[in-house]
């Protein structure tokens, strides 16, 4: 049986802003209030996704949410037309405007934790949607999170849904990007990397000072459960909370595994050598651990250029392959020492730079643009297929943006009425497209 990692990357939002909603992301913070581009964002990520489908990887696409999202306003006590609730809520409550407004389900790191079939007891993919508790903005995104991964996992044979954790800071939860699975092959069992940035009932752990840890100890020990992972193939690792208050706010933005590679930087981790060693033992085979020096690459080097949100590919040579933004190739620390990784004796022989900008001001990388799943073929044969990037598919949709998207957004747009009909307009015929069904609530 043949074996594939697939990504299924979010397609960018026609409300895609830059609100500087996200406390502990710099880029989010420091881009706050500049005009941004859905088109060009729409447009960059597809093109991302393609290069990876034409190097033979199987690609999928994520729909993105409804937003604004006026039933959620509705529920915070706006009323009237949609267009009245969209003016009540920008004139008494911007903030609330904006968080429901957001694009940011185009991050799928962040929509769901999944276990492939391989390491689980029972020999399904388990997926959970990620709960988000620590933005507002983010956790009214779950809901819609799980509707849409059944809609296209819909197979009881070999997929299996659970309900995102309860939602509560002590069970914050912010799926895959916290999450690596490390294996020397796809279809073999691996080792599940859980990282967590707190622990709520462990006041012995070290917590950040200055930012949010937004994953919990007791989030990240559920979602194993849940999914049937033995302590033989689990691994938790906290990550070092000084980190954090220098803008790490999720573990992809500081590692990044691959089958039987861990990449990741100098500070990553809390008690790191020995959370290492117990991978090393867990993990069957070859392991290669690339660190990076900080005196190479500085924490701020690899928050600004997202050195590690890259994404590793392993291509059909058994070569890996870097996916990086330009960032990194446009830091001469970076750049440096890209270059010489690939004289290093490591799986990575390429390294491919994508402008993925409109995404990156808001604090996202390729790495979390993509949500991954490895499968077989026989999974991936039951999986809603249209969802799956070919050249027809990515010719459609990138007519669908042109047809649809603004070229420039302010956060003062948030509340035109014409955005959420040219919103609900664009995303109708986008489930018709993707052959999705009545996933949204203005469809039903
Ligand atoms: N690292 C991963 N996997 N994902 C990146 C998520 C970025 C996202 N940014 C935002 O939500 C910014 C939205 C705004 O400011 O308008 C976040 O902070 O949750």
């Amino acid at each position: 049986m043949k074996q594939f990692e697939a990504n299924f990357d979010g397609l960018v939002g026609p409300t895609h802003n830059y609100a500087g909603l996200s406390f502990g992301n710099v880029a989010s913070q420091s881009h706050a209030a500049q005009a941004s581009n859905p088109r060009a964002a729409a447009k960059q990520g597809l093109k991302k996704a393609k290069a990876l489908a034409d190097m033979g990887l199987v690609q999928g696409i994520l729909a993105p949410q409804e937003r604004p999202d006026v039933h959620t306003l509705r529920r915070l006590g706006f009323s009237g037309t949609d267009a009245a609730v969209l003016q009540k809520a920008a004139k008494q409550a911007p903030a609330l405007l904006q968080a429901c407004a957001s694009a940011s389900s185009m991050w799928t790191a962040n929509a769901a934790t999944v276990s492939p079939s391989a390491d689980t007891c029972d020999g399904k993919i388990h997926f959970t949607p990620a709960s988000l508790v620590d933005k507002f903005h983010r956790a009214i995104e779950p809901a819609t999170t799980g509707k849409l991964l059944k809609a296209i996992f819909d197979d009881n044979r070999y997929f299996v849904h659970h309900q995102p954790l309860p939602s509560h800071p002590s069970l914050g939860d912010e799926g895959a990007a916290n999450h690596t699975r490390l294996c020397q092959a796809y279809d073999q069992a691996g080792v599940e990397i859980f990282v967590y940035g707190q622990s709520a009932t462990n006041a012995h752990l070290p917590k950040p000072q200055k930012y949010p840890a937004r994953q919990t100890l007791e989030a990240s020990e559920a979602i194993a459960r849940l999914h049937q992972l033995d302590n033989d193939s689990t691994v938790f690792i906290q990550q070092n909370p000084a980190v954090i208050d220098q803008g790490v706010f999720h573990n992809d933005v500081i590692a990044v595994g691959n089958q039987n590679m861990l990449f990741y930087h100098e500070q990553a981790f809390w008690d790191g050598k020995k959370k290492l060693a117990e991978l090393r033992g867990k993990l069957q085979g070859p392991l290669h651990l690339v660190e990076v020096p900080n005196h190479q690459v500085s924490v701020t080097d690899a928050v600004k250029t997202y050195l590690f949100n890259t994404q590793i590919i392993t291509l059909a040579s058994g070569e890996m392959a870097l996916i990086a933004p330009t960032d990194c190739e446009e830091n001469p620390r970076v750049k440096a020492y890209l270059d010489q990784l690939l004289t290093m004796d490591t799986p990575i022989k390429q390294i491919h730079f994508f402008d993925v900008k409109q995404s990156m001001h808001n604090g996202g990388g390729p790495a979390c643009l993509r949500l991954r799943v490895a499968m077989n073929d026989t999974e991936i044969a039951a999986l809603n297929q249209h969802v799956l990037l070919t050249d027809e598919l990515f010719e459609k949709l990138n007519r669908w943006v042109d047809r649809h998207y603004r070229d420039r957004l302010e956060v003062t747009d948030l509340a035109d009425p014409q955005l959420l009909i040219e919103s609900r307009t664009a995303l109708d015929e986008l489930t018709q497209l993707m052959k999705l069904g009545s996933i949204y609530l203005f469809q039903q």
